[in-house]
């Protein structure tokens, strides 16, 4: 069954991925798409093509979510080439490992900025645009996990996480007369490029599958499932919903 056959989906960080995953697996359910990225020019081309290969239309376009405009400029760029928005998944993101006591300023800044506020520009970009349809429509937030734990060298990320998951809540309040459903996934430990030279510690990494009960960290591919149900209408009664997906790992205390 295609779950999203017609619909404009856009993702921000889609060049890599749970990004990259969740605008191909869009794809695949039926969507056009537009991806925004940061800086990976290829990466963002070639998954440009890897939807066309399916048969779905797909743009790139180039921008830094923490910048105000760029939400702006996205949609527009998107409603010009689909005419229409219906989802957005707003899910770009770093995550530069630091220790607390030492850690520079201008890494919290541009960490809140791109996780968060840049969430949040988007968030507003996209449902200003389906209001404007009247048609309703579907945001869905890569949070985390982090949105609910912490994290030694995450300090500067863990709030932005949380912040995410807090902005659906509020958005769901907000846009749920105008039919826009907010939800958030929020992932366990994904192998992206966002951890890879983390876990290239052979020690941690096993460390982490051995606290996940599936026994096994996830792939970008994991996340593709729970996205797009959240964003199609199999979940036309869910809001203001996170869906934690992280193989169990979350509930494994001892
Ligand atoms: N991997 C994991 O274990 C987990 C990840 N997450 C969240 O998932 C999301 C995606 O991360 P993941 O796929 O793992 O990491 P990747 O590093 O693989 O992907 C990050 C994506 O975000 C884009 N990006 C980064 N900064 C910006 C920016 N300023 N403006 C626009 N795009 C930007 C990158 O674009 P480009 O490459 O072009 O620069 C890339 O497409 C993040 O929000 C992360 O916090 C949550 C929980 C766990
Ligand atoms: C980047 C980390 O590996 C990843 O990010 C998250 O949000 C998860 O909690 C993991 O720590």
């Amino acid at each position: 069954m295609r779950l999203l056959e017609g619909k404009t989906v856009l993702v921000t960080g889609g060049s890599t991925g749970i990004g990259r995953a969740a605008a191909i697996g869009a794809a695949r359910h039926g969507a056009n798409v537009a991806i925004n990225y940061a800086s990976s020019d290829d990466k963002a081309t070639s998954c440009v093509a890897e939807i066309e290969a399916l048969g779905q239309k797909a743009i790139a376009i180039k921008g830094d979510v923490a910048d105000p405009t760029t939400a702006g400029d996205f949609v527009k760029h998107a409603v010009a080439e689909f005419g229409r928005i219906d989802v957005m998944v707003s899910n770009a993101g770093i995550c530069p490992f630091h220790a607390f006591l030492d850690m520079p300023v201008e890494t919290v800044d541009r960490t809140f900025k791109v996780n968060l506020h840049g969430a949040y520009y988007m968030v507003q970009a996209a449902t200003r645009q389906m209001v404007e349809q009247g048609e309703g429509g579907a945001i869905v937030a890569v949070s985390s996990i982090s949105a609910l734990v912490g994290g030694e060298f995450q300090t500067h990320y863990t709030p932005t996480k949380a912040g995410v998951h807090s902005l659906m809540q509020s958005a769901a309040i907000a846009l749920g007369k105008h039919n826009i459903r907010c939800n958030s996934v929020l992932p366990g430990t994904i192998l992206t490029e966002i951890n890879k030279a983390d876990l290239a510690n052979e020690e941690k990494r096993r460390s982490m599958e051995s606290r996940t009960p599936l026994g096994r960290l996830g792939e970008p591919e994991d996340m593709v499932g729970p996205i797009v149900f959240l964003a199609s209408e199999m979940a036309a009664y869910v809001t203001g919903a996170a869906l934690l997906v992280d193989g169990g790992m979350f509930v494994n205390l001892q």
